[in-house]
């Protein structure tokens, strides 16, 4: 298990303010959705917390290490990250990409040993992926090759999952399917924080959300505390509907506020 802190992310590229002041703890257990409306900072911040990006001000940690200070194979052993854009080199076949995310533990297609390929063999699983293990990567369509990506994220089994925009290629069952996953993932124990645009989506499986607004967390807190018709026409300058019954929210977007 593993702790995720940010203390006071502030960033700037060409003189203009993409992140400031961001400070939130990502808690094994617990699956937290970063939303925000594009251009607030999301990817940005996320890329901070992991130590991608240098912040001018601030530091992450991870069990306490700044993150900065980790090499790129004992980050990788802690964070499994799934960036927003996934460039893939070459049609390798779908088992070797997602072999790749064994990386940190000395493995390389063609090279893994019983722990890593059951590993993969796990990820090919949670994903839904058996039977594309040898097609060329390059041939999938957008949404299978969504799932390889997100499957190579999952064969690190690293105890953070950082992932930006996972369910953005997939249709809603497997948009469902993953959100499920990902809330399996931190109920076994995991901290996972997600990037997601989809507000019903994040309203049902979240168990916090962290609201992004002109690059500053503007709410954090659970569904119940922080998702309200005011906030989202404040955040995302969006009418919605609102129902509470006994356990669940649930929310229907009426359109621009
Ligand atoms: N290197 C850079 N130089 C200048 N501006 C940048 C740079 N990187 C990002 N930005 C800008 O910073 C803002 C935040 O970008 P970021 O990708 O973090 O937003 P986001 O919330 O993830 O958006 P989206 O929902 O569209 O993916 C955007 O306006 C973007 O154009």
């Amino acid at each position: 298990m593993s702790v995720l802190e940010a203390h006071g992310l502030t960033y700037h590229a060409q003189g203009k303010p993409l992140v400031t002041d961001a400070s939130f703890r990502l808690e094994p257990g617990e699956l937290t959705m970063l939303i925000g409306p594009n251009g607030s900072g999301k990817s940005t911040l996320l890329r901070l917390a992991l130590g991608l990006l240098a912040p001018d001000v601030g530091e992450a940690l991870i069990d306490g290490t700044n993150v900065r200070t980790l090499s790129p194979v004992a980050r990788a052993r802690k964070a499994a990250h799934l960036p927003q854009t996934r460039p893939l080199a070459w049609p390798m076949p779908v088992r070797d990409v997602i072999a790749l995310g064994r990386f940190a533990y000395g493995a390389a297609p063609g090279r893994l040993a019983a722990e890593d390929s059951a590993a993969v063999a796990r990820a090919i699983a949670a994903c839904r992926l058996a039977g594309f293990e040898d097609r060329a990567a390059d041939t999938l369509s957008g949404g299978e090759l969504a799932r390889v990506h997100l499957a190579r994220a999952l064969a690190t089994e690293a105890p953070l999952l950082i992932a930006d925009e996972p369910v953005a290629a997939l249709d809603p069952r497997y948009q469902h399917e993953v959100a499920q996953l990902f809330a399996h993932a931190a109920h076994e124990g995991r901290g996972v924080l997600t990037v997601v645009h989809d507000l019903p989506l994040a309203a049902r499986y979240a168990d916090r959300l962290i609201w992004m607004k002109d690059g500053r967390i503007v709410a954090n807190g659970t569904v119940e505390e922080t998702m309200t018709a005011a906030r989202l026409a404040d955040v995302f300058g969006i009418a919605a509907k609102i129902e509470r019954s006994e356990s669940t929210l649930t929310l229907s977007v009426i359109g621009p506020a």
